[in-house]
């Protein structure tokens, strides 16, 4: 069955065509910044959340209900295909994703096995389908970790500073690395195919640590891989996004791969962007730190990113990265309401 879209403003925009207001989406817009979602984790883990598709579905529709943001984002974390080519991985609250068996070699590479979506990650498929058939009016984000942040928790064995073990195995291991990069290329190919085929319009690709290393490592080390990846996944002719953070020196290589958007933080402005050459729709970037801000404060910052996203457009409004916990809801729903009604001003007035 074909998703039940009723508003695809969002995904004209990351096609970068022109919309009658600037869509926008919160990356980890549903998580512990809800009361609902902390009283649901007050008896379920996240894995525990996500194997159960009522209840992921609930959790990913809780922002659309209380923001009326322009797409959903499936409720899931990064590491959630690991565990089905052998990864032990658990998710602890504050910490992050722990790994028991980190890789050191080629032989912990080659012991990894191959993801089968409907065997691995059935529960994700029937949450897809529950959402786009019967609960969502507006398009469905899904998404895979890239290869380098997936392979940073797999080889550090969690959260890291530094990632000098991760690039360590890679500057000193290259063909352990190339074929680490392969395995981890393959699973979000297959992931990111069945979370479309399943009723996801969009798939956002997060490469969060990326940015840790210099262009030219990233030349040699990781785009053959992402260029691999973003060509397989055009076949879908869904919107494919890139997202990094502190990734700013990188923004150029990223335009050359076959990409729609690329999502940036809040350390160059859309304006910035455009300037460097970008071509792709823009997604970003507000610090998440106005959202602890006085309002008038807030408002000013947003005005001027979308003053840019439509001097400098296509743009989508997002953060520069996640919401954090202590953000209030009634925040984000006062800032959504002022994207639209901001944008879709400005937009007649032109
Ligand atoms: C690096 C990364 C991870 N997970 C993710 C990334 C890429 C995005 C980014 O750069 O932030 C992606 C992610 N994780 C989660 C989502 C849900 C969808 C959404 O954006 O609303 C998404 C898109 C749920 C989650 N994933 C996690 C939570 C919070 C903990 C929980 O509720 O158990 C949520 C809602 C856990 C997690 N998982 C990860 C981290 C760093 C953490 C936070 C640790 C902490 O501060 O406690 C790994």
């Amino acid at each position: 069955m074909m998703p039940n879209i009723k508003n695809d403003t969002i995904l004209r925009a990351f096609r970068g065509e022109a919309t009658d207001y600037t869509p926008v989406w919160y990356m980890r817009q549903a998580g512990r910044s809800q009361k609902e979602y902390r009283e649901l984790k007050e008896k379920y883990s996240l894995f525990e959340i996500t194997h159960q598709p009522e209840l992921a579905a609930y959790v990913t529709r809780l922002p659309v209900e209380q923001y009326n943001v322009d797409a959903a984002i499936l409720y899931k974390d990064i590491m959630t295909p690991l565990p089905g080519i052998g990864v032990d991985v658990d998710i602890k609250s504050g910490i992050g994703p722990v790994i028991a068996n980190p890789i050191r070699s080629i032989q912990d590479v080659e012991k990894l096995g191959t993801l089968d979506p409907k065997r691995d990650v059935p529960y994700i498929l029937d949450t897809i389908k529950l959402l786009t058939e019967e609960q969502l009016e507006i398009p469905l984000i899904g998404f895979s970790g890239a290869p380098f942040t997936l392979a940073s928790y797999m080889i550090e064995g969690g959260p890291s500073r530094n990632y000098h073990k991760t690039k360590s195995l890679m500057y000193s291991d290259p063909a352990a690395w190339f074929a680490l990069m392969d395995k981890l290329a393959e699973v979000s190919i297959t992931y990111a195919k069945a979370q479309v085929a399943a009723g996801a319009s969009a798939i956002q690709i997060f490469d969060s640590w990326v940015g840790a290393l210099n262009a030219a490592d990233y030349r040699m080390y990781i785009k053959p891989t992402m260029e691999r990846i973003f060509n397989e996944l055009r076949e879908t002719n869904v919107p494919l996004i890139l997202f990094g953070v502190g990734a700013s020196h990188l923004i150029m290589e990223w335009n050359d791969l076959p990409v729609d958007v690329i999502g940036l933080d809040w350390r160059l402005s859309i304006k910035e962007a455009r300037d460097k050459g970008i071509t792709k729709t823009l997604q970003g970037n507000l610090d998440p730190a106005f959202l602890t801000s006085d309002w008038s404060v807030l408002e000013e910052r947003a005005k001027s990113i979308l003053d840019q996203g439509r001097e400098a457009g296509p743009h989508v409004f997002n953060l520069g990265h996640g919401v954090t916990p202590e953000i209030s809801p009634s925040v984000l729903k006062k800032l959504t309401a002022f994207i639209h009604s901001y944008s879709a001003k400005q937009n007649s007035i032109l």
